[in-house]
């Protein structure tokens, strides 16, 4: 039986961060505890069985699984969860990738009582998208801005141009105490603040042609998944769910 969220936590933001060890990705699960609608940012396919059932155990209504760009790493569960919940999916109209619904930079979107911003972020590939939620002095970074880092940009149209100047114009331009949640943290730090990756991000913090030089030097490994994330990504993820699911792909 699902809890009665509602009674114990009015005006309050439901939130809770969930975490792919596989892929080190964060995933958002945002709810409003009065309407019951709820949105997942960045789901993982792994995932989406525990991301479902805690949506149902909390009396949850998924209304939105979004993703804040097309990612290399891991296949997107937005797909799948659209497949169990009806929900709709949602990515950047830059991204290239399918979806219901397709967002662009400022375009505002809702669940329940609560209104989130997307901001255009692009550099580590085109269709970045942050999403901003204002009300609750949060943003949703994906891997435009990471703790102490930034995403790579050595594939998907990446840019170290871009990206700086995303970072800069877009994010450390909110509010200094805006929590930052990024889609990824390898070394297990959960959020971070725009005041802190303003002063101690060792990328972003420098000059553009320092970073420039940061970024065509990191010298990573290509994501083990890439091959098979990409071109499953491009269509929702919905081409690989896995075998035990009884469910059609309309
Ligand atoms: N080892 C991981 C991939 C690690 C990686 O490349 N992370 C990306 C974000 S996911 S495309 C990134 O931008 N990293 C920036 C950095 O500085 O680490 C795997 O094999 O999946």
């Amino acid at each position: 039986m699902a809890l009665k969220t509602g009674t114990m936590l009015k005006n309050r933001i439901l939130f809770r961060q969930l975490f792919d060890n596989a892929s080190f990705t964060y995933t958002y699960l945002l709810g409003d505890v009065n309407s019951k609608e709820c949105i997942i940012i960045d789901p993982v396919l792994e995932q989406v069985k525990r991301d479902f059932k805690l949506v149902n155990e909390l009396g949850l209504k998924l209304k939105f699984a979004m993703n804040t760009h097309m990612h290399a790493d891991h296949i997107t569960g937005s797909g799948y969860l659209k497949q169990l919940s009806g929900c709709k999916s949602v990515i950047s109209k830059m991204s290239g990738a399918q979806a219901d619904i397709y967002l662009e930079d400022e375009d505002i979107f809702s669940f329940g009582n609560y209104n989130l911003k997307a901001l255009a972020t692009p550099g580590h590939t085109n269709g970045c998208l942050s999403y901003y939620f204002e009300d609750q002095q949060m943003v949703f970074t994906g891997d435009t801005l990471l703790i102490r880092g930034c995403g790579r940009t050595d594939f998907q149209e990446g840019s170290p141009e871009v990206l700086y100047k995303s970072v800069h114009s877009k994010i450390f331009t909110l509010p200094l105490d805006t929590i930052v949640y990024p889609a990824h943290d390898y070394k297990g730090v959960m959020s971070s603040s725009v005041a802190e990756e303003l002063k101690f991000n060792p990328r972003l913090t420098k000059s553009l042609k320092e970073f420039v030089d940061i970024m065509n030097n990191l010298n990573l490994d290509y994501p083990k998944q890439i091959d098979k994330a990409v071109p499953a990504n491009r269509v929702c993820g919905l081409h690989d769910i896995p075998d035990d699911i009884d469910i059609k792909i309309k």
